[in-house]
């Protein structure tokens, strides 16, 4: 059972920048349902997860995460939001620690399709598949589905296993990703 923590109590490697990383989650309101994708290859291959991937050299966060999704969804984001920010720090690989900026987009240009990265599939909120995704994702989709914005860190130990973590609402997201990346 991972380990709730007070916020500050999960140590970074003294250095270590982040890696910036976007996810966004494409919910359908009026069928009252969220769009993940099986991941088919590559890190977390075989977990359902939004879309996503690296902010590439160069790249706004924002645009990082339209591409990725029309990368891996075929379809364009016409209104997207920043949602929360999650580090994930592990202790073998990577070394450093993660940033995924979350972003939530209710509206998109094209037709759904899979990529070779992504197999997309519509559930229904109270059947998202927690038991097959990532295991920090419990704690952090209620806030998502409430709207609230969030900042949180996640600690993993053999890349899969949640150790400790800590999550909370933020009324002020970007002064809270400023003061994660305070230091780099
Ligand atoms: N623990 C956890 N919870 C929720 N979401 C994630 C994690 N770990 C993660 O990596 N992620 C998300 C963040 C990103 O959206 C993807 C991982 O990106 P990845 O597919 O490795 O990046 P790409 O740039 O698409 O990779 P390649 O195209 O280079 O293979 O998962």
């Amino acid at each position: 059972m991972p380990r709730e923590v007070r916020e500050g109590d999960i140590a970074l490697a003294r250095g270590a920048a982040h890696r910036a990383f976007t996810l966004v989650v494409v919910r359908d309101y009026e069928g009252g349902r969220v769009l993940l994708g099986e991941k088919l290859r590559g890190f977390g291959a075989g977990y359902y997860n939004g879309f996503g991937g690296k902010v590439e050299r160069g790249e706004t966060v924002e645009a990082a995460a339209a591409r990725e999704l029309t990368e891996e969804a075929n379809v364009e984001a016409t209104n997207m939001t920043r949602r929360g920010a999650l580090r994930f720090v592990f202790d073998d690989k990577p070394l450093e620690p993660w940033l995924v900026h979350v972003f939530h987009c209710s509206r998109y240009d094209g037709e759904i399709a899979a990529s070779d990265e992504m197999r997309p599939e519509w559930f229904d909120l109270d059947d998202v598949p927690f038991e097959n995704m990532w295991a920090d994702d419990p704690y952090w989709w209620p806030l998502f589905l409430e709207e609230k914005e969030f900042v949180g860190t996640f600690t993993f130990t053999n890349t899969t296993t949640l150790v400790d973590y800590w999550i909370r609402e933020t009324k002020d997201l970007m002064l809270d990703v400023e003061a994660m990346t305070a230091n780099e």
